[in-house]
This record gives C-alpha cells, sequence and structure tokens, in this order.
C-alpha cells in the first residue's frame, strides 16, 4: 500500500450522505476511513453499554457503506494520538480530516492532545462543522441568521469511489463486554444506523408528524409522535441538515392547503426544536464548564448528595407512580420524551433535592441520545441553576393526571400497581388496607410509600426575586 494517506477521523458522525470531511479527502487521494474506539472514553461516568450497543450497530453499517465505495471503515482500540502516531510511523499521514465535536470533557481534552500532535508532525487538521455550533464565537448576535446559512449549504454527496487499502486489517468492533461495558439487553432500544435514520425521518414527515404538537407531551402518545431522531443526531447516523431542508421540503407541500394547517404548525414547531438542538450546544461549546459547574453561584435551594434518595428515583421507586413509571420506561427503552425528561429532574432537584449532576448522570447514562452540550444545559435549566429568574417546577401529580389520566402508561411500566383502582392510581398510598388486600398491592411492601411528601417542592430560599411556574 503507498502513503501517504488521507485520515478521514469518524467521531459522532457516522455516515457517508452530507459528510464533507470525507468527500473533501478523498478528492486528495486514498483515504484511510477510521473510528478509533476509546477506552477511557466509555469508562467515563456519562457512558453506558447501551450507547456503545447503538454506536457498534452504526459503525457495522458505515463499515459497509464505506466498503461499497471501495474502502470498509477501519477501527483500533486506545487512545488516538498513539493510533495516529502508529498510523503515521506505517504510511504517513498527509491530512487528518472530522467534523468539529462539542463533546464531554473527555473528547475536549482529547481534542486538544491530538491537535497538539498534529501540530508536531506539522499534519494539517482540517475540521468541518456539522451542526449550527459556532467555533470561537464571541457573542450570539447574528447567531440565528448564521445557523440558517448553515442549514441551508447543499448537501454533500459521498464520494464516487474510494481507493482500496492493501494490507490493512481493518479491524474488529469490540463487544459491549470486551469494552467492560454492561451490555444491557434492551428490547425495546432503538438501532443504530443511517439506514434506521433515513426509514424514522420518512416515516415522521409522510405520517407520524401529523400530531406532533398535540402529542408531544404525554409520554404516551410522543414515543409515536415525536420524530425519534435523537440517537441518530447525536451519533451523527444523519445529518441535521438534511432533516431540516426535508422538514421545510414537507411544509412547502402543505403551503396552498389550508385542510392541513395544523399538520404544517407541527412541522414548523418540530423546525424549532432543530435550532434548539445547536442552541443549546452552543452553550457548551462556548462555555465548556457548564458540563461540572453551576451557571449562576447564587443558591436557590439547598441541595445535598443522598443515596438513599437516588437509589429510588434512579431505579424508579420512589413511591410516587406517575414518576416510577417515567423512569422505568427509560430504562427499558433507552429514550423518554422531554417534558418527562424535565419533570425527572425537576423531581430529584426540588423535591428530592438532589445536586443535578447526581441525577443528571443517571439520565446520561440511560439516555442512548446522550448529547453533552444539550444534556447539561437542560439539566442545569430544569434546576434552577442557569441563574434565569423564571424557574419551572413540575409537580408530578398533576403532570400524571395531565398526561396519563387512565393511568394506562402507570399500569404498563408497574405491573405492581396493574390492579389498583383508578381512583387511587396515581396516589396509591391513600388506599384503605383492606382495598390493598384485595387488589394484591401493599404499601410499603409490593410497592414503596411515598419518599417525600408527595408534590412539596423545596421553599426556594428567595422566591421574591423569581417567577415561579409550577408545572
Ligand atoms: C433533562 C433533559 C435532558 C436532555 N438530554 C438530551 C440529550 O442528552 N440528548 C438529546 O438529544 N436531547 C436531550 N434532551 C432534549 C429532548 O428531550 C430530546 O431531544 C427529545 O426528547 C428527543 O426525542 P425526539 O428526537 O423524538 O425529539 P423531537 O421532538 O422529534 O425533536 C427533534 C430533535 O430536536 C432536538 N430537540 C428536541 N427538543 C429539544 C430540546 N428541548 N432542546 C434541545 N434540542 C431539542 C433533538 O435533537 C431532537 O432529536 C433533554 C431534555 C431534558 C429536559
Amino acid at each position: 500500500m503507498k502513503g501517504p494517506l488521507q485520515v478521514v477521523w469518524f467521531k459522532r458522525d457516522l455516515r457517508i450522505a452530507d459528510h464533507k470531511p470525507l468527500l473533501e479527502a478523498s478528492r486528495l487521494g486514498a483515504v484511510l476511513p477510521l473510528y478509533v474506539v476509546e477506552p477511557h472514553y466509555w469508562q467515563q461516568s456519562d457512558c453506558s453499554g447501551r450507547q456503545w450497543q447503538f454506536c457498534a450497530e452504526s459503525l457495522l453499517e458505515l463499515r459497509l457503506s464505506l466498503a461499497r465505495l471501495g474502502q470498509p471503515l477501519v477501527v483500533r482500540c486506545g487512545q488516538v494520538e498513539q493510533v495516529l502516531e502508529r498510523a503515521h510511523h506505517q504510511f504517513g499521514i498527509a491530512g487528518l480530516w472530522s467534523h468539529e465535536e462539542t463533546g464531554n470533557g473527555f473528547t475536549y481534552a482529547r481534542d486538544l492532545r491530538v491537535a497538539a500532535w498534529a501540530r508536531r508532525h506539522s499534519i494539517r487538521w482540517h475540521e468541518f462543522a456539522q451542526f449550527g455550533v459556532i467555533r470561537g464565537l464571541k457573542n450570539r448576535k447574528g447567531w440565528a441568521r448564521r445557523w440558517e446559512g448553515r442549514m441551508a449549504e447543499m448537501l454533500t454527496p459521498p464520494p464516487e469511489r474510494l481507493t482500496p487499502l492493501e494490507g490493512i486489517e481493518i479491524g474488529e468492533i469490540p463487544s459491549t463486554h470486551g469494552l467492560g461495558l454492561e451490555p444491557d439487553l434492551l428490547p425495546r432500544r432503538q438501532h443504530g444506523g443511517s439506514r434506521e435514520a433515513v426509514q424514522l425521518l420518512s416515516s415522521f414527515l409522510t405520517e407520524r408528524s401529523r400530531r406532533y404538537q398535540a402529542d408531544i407531551s404525554s409520554p404516551i402518545t410522543a414515543a409515536a409522535s415525536c420524530s425519534r431522531l435523537s440517537p441518530h443526531l447525536s451519533w451523527g447516523t444523519l445529518s441535521l441538515r438534511e432533516v431540516v431542508q426535508l422538514t421545510r421540503k414537507r411544509r412547502f407541500c402543505f403551503a396552498d392547503s389550508p385542510a392541513e394547517r395544523s399538520w404544517s404548525r407541527s412541522l414548523q414547531r418540530f423546525d424549532n426544536r432543530l435550532h434548539w438542538h445547536c442552541h443549546f450546544i452552543q452553550k457548551l461549546e462556548s462555555k465548556p464548564s457548564l458540563e461540572y459547574q453551576e451557571l449562576y453561584s447564587g443558591r436557590f435551594v439547598q441541595r445535598s448528595s443522598n443515596e438513599k434518595r437516588l437509589k429510588a428515583w434512579a431505579l424508579g421507586c420512589t413511591g410516587l407512580p406517575f414518576v416510577d413509571a417515567c423512569m422505568r420506561s427509560l430504562i427499558a427503552t433507552g429514550w423518554l420524551n422531554f417534558r418527562m425528561r424535565a419533570m425527572l429532574i425537576s423531581v430529584a432537584s426540588y423535591q428530592l433535592l438532589l445536586p443535578w449532576r447526581e441525577s443528571g448522570m443517571h439520565l446520561a447514562r440511560l439516555f442512548i441520545d446522550y448529547e453533552p452540550g444539550i444534556h447539561w444545559s437542560q439539566c442545569q435549566m430544569q434546576s434552577g441553576t442557569t441563574g434565569n429568574k423564571t424557574v419551572r417546577i413540575y409537580n408530578p401529580l398533576k403532570q400524571g393526571l395531565d398526561h396519563d389520566l387512565s393511568g394506562n402508561f402507570i399500569r404498563r411500566w408497574l405491573p405492581e400497581l396493574r390492579r389498583v383502582p383508578a381512583v387511587y392510581l396515581h396516589q396509591p398510598w391513600t388506599m384503605d388496607p383492606q382495598t390493598q388486600d384485595r387488589v394484591g398491592c401493599v404499601i410499603g411492601s409490593s410497592y414503596p410509600k411515598p419518599i417525600v411528601s408527595f408534590a412539596k417542592p423545596a421553599k426556594p430560599l428567595n422566591p421574591a426575586q423569581l417567577n415561579l411556574f409550577c408545572l
């Protein structure tokens, strides 16, 4: 095999469509498409087996897609700089190509090391933006306009062909076990890969988005009416730009159709959220410390670690049925709709008084779509630590009655409450002992007593300075 090569480093952009680094590198000569499995990354507290399984499925598909072009994905395990060092030694690296990444503290530090390595070897690292996130941004003036500009750019086609590289082992994609992660056999987990992503986008735009706006808040209806694209956007099996452009094209079809006005509005709301995607990631890009530190140093409520409370919340055993049902559904599927994610973190922060980093870390591991920029910004926002004077506190009883009045969701995820009569379902501790015996659900043994006084969030330390929204 003749060197030197253009190395395309795949990170959270596991696709060939709309992949500018791949196309640009391929124009200069032979390309080594590389993914580096970093065992230290996968040992971080925000990573999990379920995320790896999604990633591994996406890698497998990416390998096949690249093989069809002429050169399959090469997978190596270890520290990125060391993998690059070996590759450089073996055949010479002419250029390094990738998308920019706004990840967690680990990937931030790793990118700094890779940049230093590339400088030392006089190798140019060509980084391309894949979202509307702007690196080195001084302030948000004109940000929305620039986001629009990025989303309007032409989609990049895959290269027509890649030169096959002889004598390079493609390397194994490790198993969950091999990476020292707990295998997570979720029967209802979403699967990785661009094919799955394209199918989801198509079913969403042609049909499922019809009731998006109306259905987004309830965990029952949101599962079908939301796009479910989040893990694909987080792992890059689909390009955000492509989603924005196809959404707008679909809306355009409704322009002359008053009968579809509400569908068109739904798509407009969805489009707004695609904008939020980058708006939140931009926050982390501009202030990486928000992953660890409160944005606002003033105290709003007193919170402290409490292992018993954290464990009960994390396992879906708080004794608050709607909260527990949401948590257990998340544990079983790896996904939850926005409002219920907000409620879970709000209950942890305001009712259980747990620090947002601890509860947020548990959620991060459960989310297959874990995206540090969105996740930590949202955890802080829903815990009132951003300095914003408007504070939202969710009342889980009200949320349960608003979004699961018949209790079907609770019954589905809490089998121990299945026979509890509807009138007691949202507050099973109010059942008299005879009813508890009759339905085979003894509170305190079959199902826990509420861990905290129900629907009583902590009193703000300085309520006069805040706008409190109780949802
Ligand atoms: C505490 C908390 C943690 C969260 N952590 C994550 C996370 O790690 N990764 C993640 O992708 N989303 C996160 N979200 C945002 C949101 O809940 C999910 O994006 C959404 O539920 C994913 O489902 P969907 O793709 O069907 O969404 P849709 O409603 O179909 O939205 C389409 C896309 O828009 C973006 N989006 C939607 N809502 C938001 C939002 N509120 N803020 C920013 N972008 C949004 C996502 O990329 C999403 O895939 C979090 C929300 C909260 C309250």
